[in-house]
Formats: C-alpha cells, structure tokens, sequence
C-alpha cells in the first residue's frame, strides 16, 4: 500500500500494531512515522523497527493519510487541539482508545473530519490481533478498505455499529490479559503437580490456541466441543463441575460488565 501512516503515541498497542503491520510486508517501513512523548521511547521504536520517529505530533500530523492516536484517552483532547489547524481534509483519524466516541472526536477538530473508531488488541504483534471498527458518514469506502486491510494485515476486523464499541473492549480488547491470567494459572496448577515450569506454560499456552482454532476452525459450537472433552464418568467433567462450582463462567460475564462501564466511562 503507497500510503503514509502516522502512529501519535507509541506504546504498547501502537508497537503491537506497528510489529504486526512490518511483518505482514503491507506497508514499507519508511511509511510509516510515530512521535511519542519520550525520547527515549523513539530511540527504542527506532532501533526495533527501522521506522522514522518524530518528537513533534504537529509536524507528523501534517505529513500522513492515516493517522493513529494512540495515546490513553484521557489525553485525546489535548492531542487534537494541538493537531487540529495542520490536518488536510484528506486525513484519515484512526481512534483506538477506549471510550472516545466519533462525535467527541468531531466536537474536539471542531470541523468534519473523517474518523474511523477503532478498538485493536495487543496479540497483533503476532498478527493473530482482533480488531472492530466504525465510522463516520465521511470515510469513503476505499478509505474504509485501505483502513481494514490495514488492521487485516495484523489480525482480523470486524465493522461493528458504534454503539456496541464500549462493549469490544471487554470481549476482545482486554480479553487477552484474563486469558493470560487463566494460561498462568494453568501453569501453576501443572506445576503443582510437579511439571516444569517452562513445560507448564507450553502444555498451557498451546492447549488455549488449540481450542480457539478449533472453535474457528470448526465452526461447532464450544459446548458441543466442550462435550467431546468429557468423557462420562471421566476427569474432565471433575474439572468442570467444580468449575460451575466456583462461578467461572459467571466471574467472566461479571468481570465483562465491569469492563464495559468502565470502558464508556474512560471516554467521558
Ligand atoms: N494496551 C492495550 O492492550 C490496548 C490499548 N488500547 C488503547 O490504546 C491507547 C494507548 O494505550 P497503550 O499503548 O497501552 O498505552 P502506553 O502508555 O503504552 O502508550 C501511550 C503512548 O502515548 C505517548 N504519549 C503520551 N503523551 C504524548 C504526547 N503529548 N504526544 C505524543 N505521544 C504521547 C507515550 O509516550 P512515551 O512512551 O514517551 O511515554 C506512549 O508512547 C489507549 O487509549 C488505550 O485505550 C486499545 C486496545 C488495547
Ligand atoms: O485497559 C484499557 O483501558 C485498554 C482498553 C483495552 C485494553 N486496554
């Protein structure tokens, strides 16, 4: 893609998609600019990536079609303002926080910009990364298909009506780290009963990526998957019973509900 992109904020979720993107060839890596507010942060994208750094958001606002903030929300307004007189009207704003809605994103330019609201997730450095998207009236559809190529290139994207976006976070945005809590915790029960540790976190690590291709992959519904695990009268059934037991499924929902109050507050 001959297209300039812009990365305001170069953290943990900008690197991730930036890791994934260069890996998937899509973008050359002179096409790609990132400020951040630390020197020292772009001494380190640099040497990571080979990308071009900036410590001036104005100027790199200027220079690109596609511009990600990706800094923490609470941070957005003060960004836009700063950026707001230098981008041509031809600039795509890629949103990734939390919480930021399309509309505050317009109230902050003060003027109609074309904004794409988007919800990414940090396993898109391995370009295994899920992403959803909106946007507004202004995005043209090749706009819209370079942007899903974009977050295709890491990952995968589904277009989601906006006001389901405070809900992503919670299923597909942090999800990632309660997977890492179960994967540690699996761990630490095989190695309770004795398995090395490096081989704990292997035996866990790869029984979650298989059983998330398989409900992929499959197409079969998890119960129906969960059922071929349990043989009648067998161990597994033990797991799941004291499973049910201790709420595990009702802890997820409940910690999702949290996840998602949280989420639209964080925007306001
Ligand atoms: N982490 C995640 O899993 C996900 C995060 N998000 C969203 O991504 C956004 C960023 O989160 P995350 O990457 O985790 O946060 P980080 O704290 O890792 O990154 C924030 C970045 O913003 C930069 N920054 C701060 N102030 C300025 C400024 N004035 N000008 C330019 N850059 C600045 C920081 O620079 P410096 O490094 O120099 O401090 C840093 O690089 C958030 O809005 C979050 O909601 C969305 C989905 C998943
Ligand atoms: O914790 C957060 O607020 C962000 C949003 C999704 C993942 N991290």
């Amino acid at each position: 893609m001959d297209k300039k992109i812009g990365f305001i904020g170069c953290g943990k979720m900008a690197q991730a998609m930036i890791g994934g993107l260069i890996d998937s060839n899509l973008i050359e890596r002179n096409n790609i600019i990132v400020s951040a507010k630390s020197n020292e942060t772009l001494l380190k994208v640099k040497a990571l990536y080979e990308i071009q750094t900036l410590q001036n958001n104005v100027e790199l606002a200027t220079k690109v079609d596609y511009l990600f903030l990706a800094v923490k929300p609470d941070l957005y307004p003060t960004i836009i303002d700063e950026i707001k007189d230098s981008i041509s009207n031809h600039t795509v704003i890629i949103t990734i926080a939390a919480g930021i809605t399309l509309e505050g994103v317009e109230k902050s330019f003060g003027k109609e910009v074309k904004i794409i609201r988007t919800m990414p997730n940090t396993p898109s450095l391995v370009r295994e990364g899920m992403s959803a998207l909106c946007h507004n009236k202004i995005v043209t559809d090749s706009e819209l298909n370079e942007v899903m190529a974009i977050f295709n290139s890491f990952g995968k994207c589904e277009i989601v009506n906006e006001n389901l976006m405070d809900a992503i976070p919670a299923v597909s945005g942090s999800s990632p780290a309660y997977v890492y809590l179960m994967i540690e915790a699996l761990a630490d029960g095989a190695v309770l009963q004795g398995i090395p540790r490096k081989q704990a976190y292997n035996l866990a690590a790869q029984a979650v990526l298989g059983a998330a291709k398989m409900v992929l992959e499959t197409e079969l519904h998890p119960g129906e998957l969960k059922d071929q695990v349990c043989t009648p009268g067998g161990a597994t059934i033990e797991a799941i019973a004291e499973l049910e037991k201790q709420g595990f499924r009702s802890s997820i929902i409940a910690a999702m509900e949290r996840c998602t109050t949280k989420s639209s507050a964080l925007g306001k």
